[in-house]
This record gives structure tokens, C-alpha cells and sequence, in this order.
């Protein structure tokens, strides 16, 4: 468990366990589902464990169908489970009233259907749901709609939909945050400023949830990631360290007489080095370098067994390559 230090009166300091916002231990969930050859059942989840500190973010990653939202909506409550413990803020979403849903915000896959009011009006009539909310101006300045905030909801476009589901999320400033797929339709600047905007809540303290395709965006997001494939977590770590120090080797890639060659080393610029006085040519000159670190989504496709190919990665012949006797711990051709 992590631990963070915490002060005590006087000099002396101890060493107190962080709080759990979500603890999730063997979670199962089936679902029937009726096809040409009559019905069978599919293991949405199947074995799940989970475990979210307060006041961090934490990104669910994994391929459609991998069980995220099935996960995510029995934490939310809306979903029932059929084995496995789950605390959310220190109770039961299965029984849990209706204080502990006032401490959850919910950012949903889809799209509310939304009518004829307008942001303003909407935004404004969520948060009287809330014992404690945020100023609805303020929200919908926080999610970029101020200019819209006379709008009627129907008349949004796709983005602006989304903002607005996230403002709704947010307006009851929640403890613990769901965001499933938040940005899907945001245009890159609308996305950086949602981004920064979910930094700060989570820098007010509330604890965030989020399940996202972006890679990027669990890279710059999240405190925590976790991979989960076929209802079951692969991997688990923060976005750097995800997979082991291995899979962040650098990959040191070259071309020798027009055939690209590379190595996987942690010591690029030895290699570099050598290949100069090897095969470099005036100047040292290294035709067609380039260092490349793998980056989240490189280790994310790895782990789900959808990772690049020695064609994609520009090998294409694998040749071996005029560094390949050297010690490197990790050389790798491709
Ligand atoms: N209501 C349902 N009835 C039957 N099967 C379902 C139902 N909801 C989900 N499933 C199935 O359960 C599995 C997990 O689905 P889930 O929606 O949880 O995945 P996901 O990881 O959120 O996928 P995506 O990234 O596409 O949103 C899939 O095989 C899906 O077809």
C-alpha cells in the first residue's frame, strides 16, 4: 500500500496508509446475449481487481468490448454485479443511497438526451440535485460554453454535447469522478483545455475515474493506469513505468544501403557512437537515424498483443545490424 507522510504536531512525522476511494476484489459479470445459434453467455467481467487512492487520477485502458464501462457502471451503481466486492467511497454501490451518490459525478459513454432546455437552464436545474455545487456559470465556463450558455441543448454540436456532459458531471463537485470516454469529438484545443481542467480538480482533491481510447490522454492525465483485457487486468502501473523498464528501451533505427536496421538499447548514445565510427559517413554522418522511445501507446499495444510489427517499426529485413554484437542488456533486432 502507498503511503504518504503525514505531518504531526511537533517535529515528529509518521507514516499513515493513503485513503481508498475505490476497492474492487474479484468482480464478476455475465451477460446473456441471444445470437443466430440461440443464447450464450459472455464474461464481461471475469475476475476483476482494482484499487483507486483519493485524490488521484486513475485511467481504465483496454480494447472495446474489454469490460471497461460494464466496471465502471457497477462502481457507479447503475449496474448490477453477480460476484466480488466493491466499496466506493467506503459502501456498496449495490446499496448505497442517496448522500454517497451525491459525492459521485458521471460523465457516461453516451450522451444524455437533452431536450429543449437550454446549457444555462440545464446545468442550473442538475446542480439543485446537489447539496453542495459549483456555481453553474462557473462550470459552464470551466467546460468552454459560456458563448453557448443560451443555447438550446438540441442545437449542439457533437463536442459541445460532450462538454456539456462533463459540465453535468461536475457540477455537484463531486468526491469521485466518472468520466467514460470523456473527450470522444473534442477538437485537440477543446481536449487540452478539458485536460487542464481535470488537473485541477484533481489538484482541489476529487478523485478521478477515467476510461479513455486516447492514449495520450491517460499519458498526460492519469496518476495511474490500468490495462484490462477480457474482463481481467493484464497490467497496472503508472503510464511511464507500464509494462516493466523494458519496454521503454529506446530503439535506436538506421539505414545501411538503403535497408533500414535497428536495436533496442538503454544505451543509445554508445550505440550511436559506435555505429558513427562504423558506418557513419563524413562527418560521422548516421543516414536515416532516429531514436525513438516507446511511448504509452507502443506498450499499451504490446500488452494487448497489438503491437507493432518489425514492418511497422521500419525494420523490414531483418538484417542483423553492424552493432548487433554489442553488450547492450536489452538489444533486440528487428
Ligand atoms: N447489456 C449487455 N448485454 C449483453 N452483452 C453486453 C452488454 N453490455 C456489454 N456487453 C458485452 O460485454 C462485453 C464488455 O462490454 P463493455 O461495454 O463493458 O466493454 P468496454 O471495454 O466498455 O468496450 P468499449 O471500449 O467498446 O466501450 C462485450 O463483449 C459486450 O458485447
Amino acid at each position: 500500500m502507498q503511503t504518504e507522510r503525514a505531518p504531526v504536531r511537533g517535529t515528529v512525522e509518521r507514516v499513515r496508509p493513503r485513503d481508498t476511494a475505490v476497492s474492487v476484489r474479484g468482480l464478476r459479470k455475465t451477460y446473456r446475449s441471444r445470437g443466430a445459434g440461440g443464447t450464450a453467455r459472455v464474461a464481461a467481467v471475469d475476475g476483476l481487481d482494482l484499487h483507486v487512492e483519493r485524490g488521484e487520477i486513475f485511467a481504465v485502458l483496454g480494447p472495446n468490448g474489454a469490460g471497461k464501462t460494464t466496471t465502471v457502471e457497477i462502481l457507479e451503481g447503475f449496474r448490477d454485479r453477480d460476484a466480488g466486492e466493491v466499496s466506493v467511497l467506503g459502501e456498496d454501490p449495490a446499496r448505497a443511497g442517496r448522500a454517497w451518490r451525491a459525492r459521485i459525478g458521471v460523465v457516461q459513454q453516451d450522451s444524455r438526451d437533452l431536450g429543449e432546455l437550454t446549457v444555462a437552464e440545464m446545468v442550473g436545474a442538475t446542480a439543485r440535485y446537489y447539496p453542495v455545487p459549483g456555481e453553474p456559470a462557473e462550470v459552464i465556463e470551466a467546460v468552454g460554453l459560456t458563448e453557448h450558455a443560451r443555447k438550446r441543448t438540441r442545437a449542439l454540436s457533437g463536442g459541445q454535447r460532450r462538454r456539456l456532459d462533463v459540465a453535468l458531471g461536475i457540477v455537484g463537485r463531486p468526491d469521485l469522478l466518472f468520466l467514460d470516454e470523456p473527450t470522444t469529438g473534442f477538437d485537440p484545443q477543446a481536449r487540452r483545455s478539458f485536460w487542464d481542467l481535470v488537473t485541477g480538480l484533481r489538484d482541489d482533491g476529487a478523485t478521478i475515474l477515467l476510461t479513455t481510447h486516447y492514449l495520450e490522454e491517460a499519458a498526460y492525465l492519469a496518476d495511474r493506469v490500468v490495462v484490462i483485457d477480457h474482463g481481467t487486468v493484464v497490467a497496472s502501473g503508472a503510464p511511464d513505468s507500464l509494462g516493466g523498464p523494458d519496454a521503454r528501451t529506446p530503439l535506436v533505427s538506421w539505414l545501411d544501403g538503403g535497408a533500414r536496421r535497428s536495436l533496442r538499447t538503454d544505451r543509445p548514445t554508445e550505440a550511436v557512437a559506435r555505429l558513427a565510427r562504423e558506418i557513419g559517413g563524413p562527418g560521422g554522418e548516421i543516414p536515416g537515424l532516429t531514436i525513438t522511445r516507446p511511448t504509452l501507446e507502443d506498450v499499451y499495444l504490446d500488452l494487448i498483443g497489438g503491437g507493432r510489427t518489425a514492418a511497422e517499426e521500419g525494420a523490414g529485413t531483418g538484417a542483423e545490424t553492424s552493432a548487433g554484437s554489442s553488450d547492450e542488456s536489452s538489444e533486440a533486432r528487428r
